[in-house]
């Protein structure tokens, strides 16, 4: 956590989902919320319908990807303009699956949340190191040349949150210790006031990878971080709902 810092709870589902996974929507938007903000970024075929499942409550809704182009001759891409008309207020861009499956560089991930604030939405942009980088003493080195790449020097704190994956730990059960997460935590704060100044001291920063509700809230009692990127325990809404209740209250 940082001091004056709400934290969010964000889900991503990948791909996964489709109108039968709605009835989880509904049923996070019983959630208590008073101790964070949440998010959940669903796949683009979903996002219409998501929106009418989350009408009138605090849950908020995103997308998980967005071209840098507003329009144009793209098959098979969604603009944020696109994703903000469906609802969206969120987007994440750069998550390690995108940077390599789709092969994203740093470049197109700061173009892309420079795509996401020209259609007036939130960049959830995403950086973290290899399993091979960790082993390799990389991790700090590779978060800096992350940051210095992907997060644009316009970013301002309302509307950009950073999320921490390491790339081994998405998916597999596995975590960094809380020493480690601490320490990756406190350096991309470092690195983001060097780039940003004062604006850094505000901006959230998101733990992701593996969490669960057995671990939400030891993970975000550490210091500087400031909310959680979820991907299979925000399938389920109780699975959700149990790591929102592992925010501070
Ligand atoms: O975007 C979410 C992350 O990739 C974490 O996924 P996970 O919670 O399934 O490990």
């Amino acid at each position: 956590m940082t001091p004056g810092i709400r934290p969010l709870i964000a889900g991503n589902w990948k791909m996964n989902g489709t109108g039968a996974a709605l009835v989880e929507l509904t049923a996070m938007t019983a959630g208590d919320f008073a101790a964070c903000e949440a998010l959940i970024c669903v796949p683009a075929t979903l996002l219409t319908r998501a929106k009418g499942a989350l009408e009138g409550s605090a849950v908020q809704l995103g997308g998980q990807d967005c071209h840098a182009q507003a329009s144009g001759a793209h098959t098979g891409d969604v603009s944020a303009e696109m994703l903000a008309d469906a609802g969206a207020s969120h987007v994440i861009v750069g998550h390690s699956e995108r940077r390599t499956d789709h092969g994203e560089t740093d470049a197109i991930v700061a173009a892309k949340a420079e795509a996401a604030w020209r259609a007036g939405l939130t960049a959830v942009i995403c950086i973290g190191e290899t399993k091979d980088e960790r082993e390799g003493g990389e991790t700090l080195a590779v978060l800096s040349r992350q940051i210095a790449g992907s997060v644009p020097k316009a970013a301002k704190a309302a509307g950009t949150v950073i999320a921490y994956e390491p790339v081994w730990a998405i998916g597999t059960g596995l975590t960094p210790t809380v020493g480690d997460v601490a320490e990756a935590h406190a350096h991309i704060r470092a690195e983001l006031t060097a780039l940003l100044g004062a604006e850094a001291g505000s901006m959230r920063i998101l733990y992701g990878g593996s969490v669960k509700p057995s671990n939400a809230a030891e993970l975000l009692s550490v210091a500087h971080v400031d909310g959680a990127l979820v991907g299979g325990a925000s399938l389920k809404a109780a699975d959700f709902l149990g790591i929102v209740a592992g925010c501070p209250a």
